[in-house]
């Protein structure tokens, strides 16, 4: 297990302490972090996250959300706490991220910007075109691999832009609000692809959002943050199985009945953040 610890959060008391087992592929253990500014944005998160589990995290404007990703992506040392990423098997990548931004290279063809992390490594071009091709068609891309990115639709990007972070095979995919710049329709087609492409390669997911619905129809289990010093405030876990097609989710009554839920506990949250 790769470890991260910083000093005891200042100020906290005993981490609120959620269920971590022995297998999980992340822990996080009283997790905080203190901006240099002085403004501590994490308080004290505690939880662990199994093998293949899609977890999603939503909370009130400004609470921490982001910050918290990135201590979990490793970009940021948290201030207080411990956080443990278990070791990949072999063959596959500890971690990737997509971010809300647009990272495509527009310079670089589709393929091209799917294969950017073997070019990294030093492979050559011819190396793994079968593999990309394979991707490519697992999200309706295949004609569109030798297309620039500027040539394609903002839906289109968003896979290619999830094809990329999944291509290393990652045991931990972590989404900081990967969708939100799409139209709804958009949103959901998208959301069936990323879906399948993380049960099929057996990936670890941790999503960020602000959609409740995004949240409540991907996800296995939804943490509900606190403002800011962002805390697990509740968990809630969804019943729709893995193997479950988006669209008819959203028909679900129960669907609706847990975006209820959570939408009650998300606006008292926000109300106490004054968001
Ligand atoms: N680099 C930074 N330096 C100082 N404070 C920061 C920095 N980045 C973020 N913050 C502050 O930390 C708090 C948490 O920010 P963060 O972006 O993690 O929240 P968030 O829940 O992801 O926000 P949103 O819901 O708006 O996307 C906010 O008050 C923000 O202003």
């Amino acid at each position: 297990m790769a470890k991260l610890k910083g000093s005891p959060p200042a100020g906290s008391t005993q981490p609120d302490r959620r269920e971590i087992s022995p297998g999980d592929v992340l822990k996080a253990e009283g997790l905080s972090y203190r901006y240099p500014t002085g403004l501590q944005a994490v308080g004290n998160f505690t939880t662990g996250i199994k093998p293949g589990e899609i977890v999603s995290i939503v909370g009130p404007s400004g609470c921490g959300k982001s910050t918290l990703l990135r201590i979990l992506a490793g970009l940021r040392e948290p201030t207080g706490g411990v956080l443990e990423r278990r070791e990949p098997e072999a063959g596959r990548h500890t971690c990737s991220m997509v971010f809300q931004e647009d990272t495509l290279l527009p310079w670089l063809k589709v393929a091209e910007n799917v294969r950017l992390f073997y070019r990294f490594q030093g492979e050559r071009a011819s190396k793994r075109r079968d593999r990309i091709m394979e991707l490519l068609s697992m999200v309706g891309l295949e004609k569109f691999a030798d297309s620039y990115p500027s040539q394609l639709s903002g839906g289109m990007r968003r896979r290619v832009a999830v094809l990329t972070a999944v291509a290393p095979l990652p045991s931990l995919l972590l989404l900081d609000e990967p969708f939100s710049a799409l139209d709804e329709p958009s949103r959901i087609a998208v959301h069936q692809d990323v879906y399948q492409l993380i049960r099929t390669f057996n990936i670890t997911a941790v999503l960020v959002t602000h959609d409740l619905g995004e949240a409540v129809s991907l996800s296995d289990r939804i943490l509900l943050l606190s403002s800011s010093p962002s805390t697990i405030v509740k968990e809630f876990h969804t019943p729709f199985g893995a193997e479950r097609d988006l669209l008819e989710v959203r028909s679900d009554p129960r669907f609706l009945e847990m975006y209820g839920d959570i939408w009650n506990d998300f606006r008292r949250q926000s109300t106490k953040a004054g968001v």
